[in-house]
Parts: structure tokens; C-alpha cells; sequence
């Protein structure tokens, strides 16, 4: 019995979404959705408790931060990441391969893998596949990432073409040395850029190795916003109508309800919390910097449109006011509201595919939200 299996429960007649639930050995979970990152077996400020109360039906922590700091070795003799941080419900953890290219600032990428430079002590450091899978078997969740190379953007097509075949060997090469099929499964990662044949032969590679699930990544990465909506377009349709499709590191709202549209089931984005550390809270009527004095006497909620625990008993001249004194309870309130605001935003997306109005739906929260304004 596989691990994780998806199963389809609707395709919307005025695009290319669709609702499904994926089944995981931690329970399962309604698609499109979004899941809160907890990188360092933390989702920022907040407990398993509040994200329980928010409706997070899975959440993302992180090979290369858990491997460097406490050790995949401590994490496993605690029972593996459930355990240690106490989340009884799904897990999915990134490979690492993001981080090497993003944090190091001495990276060497070969066949057998990636040297690079610890980004905490300056040790050196190499990750392979092989070594990418360990830790993921060590940490224990649900859901594993294959070791991919995620491309600079915009990148030669020539450097794209040698980067996406080897990621595809990466990817043999981590089914290989999966070990507890039976309670772990393991997603392959789409690479391509912008290149639509070479998309193709990612998709291709993959999908004749058998994922349960397949990302889509490599976007993101700073393209405009037309671009990934044009890369998807084309990508998502190579991808099984019957295996969870997820894009990696997409969370802003706007791109949330167009990812969905174009048949993308899962997302993950450090967005919601980053921002909220910052004073930026996600509305229903545009970003609000509550941190800014014009709120100072503001004795609203952050969102008058918003139901959670946040917009029911605090205001926003008190959220200022933790904010700019620097009090963690401020950066909770905000890191709560926002992560509620897109998990809701999801569950309206299941609602609007179910009604198949979701392109309505679009129009209806652009509006509201400002998205169209020139
Ligand atoms: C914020 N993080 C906890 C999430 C991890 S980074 C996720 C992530 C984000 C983006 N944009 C692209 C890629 C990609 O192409 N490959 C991999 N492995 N991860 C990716």
C-alpha cells in the first residue's frame, strides 16, 4: 500500500482546477491548499495548537536547516519531526537543494552532488541524493522532496538542459535509496525554467520513474508574475490528472487562486509569516502595513471581512503598538492573522470549484482586493 495516494474528487468546468484530497499516514488532506512553513520544526511564533484552531491540515519543515541544526540524528531519536515538535497531523519536508543554492555562499555542484559551505559554522558540506534521502528517512514525514537543482532565473537554455537531466538522474537515484515506502512517499520535482521542451522532458523523465506526486519548481525565483502563470499553463498539463501536483514556494494571494486555476493542488510559502514579523498583514481589501502611524488611533480589526481569533478581539492600534515596542505577541497576532487569511482564502477556492465559479470567484476577490488596479 503506498503511503500517499490522491484521489480526485472534481474538476471545475471554467478552468483547469480541481478539488481532491491527498491520503497520508498522518491523516488527509482537501486540495488546493496551502501549507504553513515551519523550517526549523517551527511554524514561526505560533503553536501546533493555534495551527490546529486555523484548520492547517499539513505543514513544511526543511532537510538542509533540520540537518545543520539540532541533526536529523537528535530529531530520529525523538521519534522523528511529529514527535519533536509535537504536530500530529502531515508533514512535508524540502530536500535541501533550494537552500544550497540560496544560503551558501560557496557551492560546487557535481554528478555525486553539491559541496557547499555551511552557512552557520563555514564547514564544509556535500549533499547527494543518497544523503538527501537519509536525513528525510531520519526526520520522518510523510511527504519526502527528491534532490533537484533549482536553476538561477533566467538561466542559459544550455545550463537548463544540463540542470534538468541532471536532476532526473538525482531523482533515480533517490527513489533508489527510499527506504520506508510503506509510511514515507516521495515527490519528484519538475525543473525547465521557461523552456517549454525542456518542461517537457522533466515531466517526461519523471513521470516514467512512478512519483506519487509531482512539484513543480524552479518558479518563483523572481520571473514575473505572466511568466510562471505561462509556465503552468504548460506544465501542469504534462503532469497525471490522478498525482497531487505542487508548486513550491508560491504564496501570495493573487498567485495562490491563479496557481489553482491552471490545476496546482498544493502550495508553500514563507510569505504569510515573513511579512507579518515585519508589521504586513494580509487583507481582503489589499496589504495593510499596520505598523504605520496612520494607525496609531485605529481601533478596528486588521480585516472587518476577516473571522479569525486576531480580527475578533484585538485592534489595530494595539497591534502597532507590539509591533513598534517589538513585542513577540505582536508578531504572533500578525503571523496568525496572515496564515489564517490564506488558509481561508483556500477553503474558499474548494468552495468556488465546487460551485464551478471559481473564475468568478477570481474576479470577485481581484476587485475587492485591489489586484486590478492600475
Ligand atoms: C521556504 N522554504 C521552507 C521552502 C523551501 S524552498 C522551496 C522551493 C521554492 C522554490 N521557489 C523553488 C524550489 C525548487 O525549485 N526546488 C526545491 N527543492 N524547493 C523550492
Amino acid at each position: 500500500m503506498a503511503a500517499v495516494t490522491y484521489e480526485l474528487k472534481k474538476t471545475c468546468k471554467q478552468s483547469g482546477a480541481r478539488l481532491g484530497t491527498i491520503h497520508t499516514p498522518h491523516g488527509s488532506i482537501d486540495t488546493p491548499m496551502f501549507m504553513p512553513v515551519g523550517t526549523l520544526a517551527t511554524v514561526k511564533t505560533l503553536s501546533p495548537e493555534e495551527l490546529e484552531d486555523m484548520n492547517a491540515q499539513i505543514i513544511l519543515s526543511n532537510t538542509y536547516h533540520l540537518w545543520l541544526r539540532p541533526g536529523e540524528d537528535i530529531v530520529q531519536e525523538a521519534g522523528g519531526l511529529h514527535s519533536f515538535m509535537n504536530w500530529d497531523r502531515p508533514i512535508l519536508t524540502d530536500s535541501g537543494g533550494f537552500q544550497v543554492f540560496s544560503l551558501s555562499d560557496f557551492r560546487n555542484i557535481k554528478e555525486e552532488g553539491v559541496h557547499f559551505r555551511n552557512h552557520i559554522s563555514g564547514e564544509k558540506l556535500f549533499l547527494s541524493p543518497e544523503k538527501a534521502m537519509q536525513i528525510q528517512n531520519a526526520l520522518g514525514p510523510d511527504i519526502m522532496m527528491a534532490l533537484d537543482e533549482c536553476p538561477p532565473y533566467p538561466a542559459e537554455e544550455s545550463y537548463m538542459k544540463a540542470s534538468v537531466e541532471r536532476t532526473s538522474r538525482w531523482a533515480e537515484r533517490c527513489l533508489e535509496a527510499h527506504q520506508n515506502k510503506e509510511t514515507q512517499g516521495l515527490f519528484g520535482i519538475i525543473q525547465g525554467g521557461e523552456y517549454e521542451h525542456l518542461r517537457k522532458q522533466s515531466a517526461d523523465d519523471l513521470i516514467s520513474l512512478d512519483f506519487p506526486g509531482y512539484a513543480i519548481g524552479g518558479l518563483s525565483v523572481g520571473e514575473p508574475k505572466d511568466v510562471m502563470n505561462r509556465v503552468l499553463e504548460f506544465t501542469t498539463p504534462l503532469l497525471p490528472s490522478h498525482k497531487p501536483r505542487y508548486l513550491m514556494g508560491v504564496g501570495s494571494a493573487d498567485s495562490l487562486i491563479d496557481g489553482a486555476i491552471r490545476g496546482v493542488d498544493m502550495f508553500d510559502c514563507v510569505l504569510p509569516t515573513r511579512i507579518a514579523r515585519n508589521g504586513a498583514c494580509m487583507t481582503n481589501h489589499g496589504r495593510l502595513v499596520v505598523r504605520n502611524a496612520a494607525y496609531a488611533r485605529d481601533f478596528s480589526p486588521i480585516d472587518r471581512d476577516c473571522n479569525c481569533h486576531v480580527c475578533r478581539n484585538y485592534s489595530r492600534a494595539y497591534i502597532r503598538h507590539l509591533i513598534k515596542s517589538n513585542e513577540t505577541f505582536g508578531f504572533r497576532l500578525t503571523s496568525y492573522h496572515n496564515l489564517y487569511f490564506l488558509l481561508d482564502l483556500m477553503k474558499k477556492v474548494r468552495e468556488a470549484i465546487m460551485e464551478d465559479r471559481l473564475l468568478d470567484f477570481r474576479e470577485e476577490f481581484f476587485e475587492q482586493y485591489g489586484f486590478n488596479r492600475p
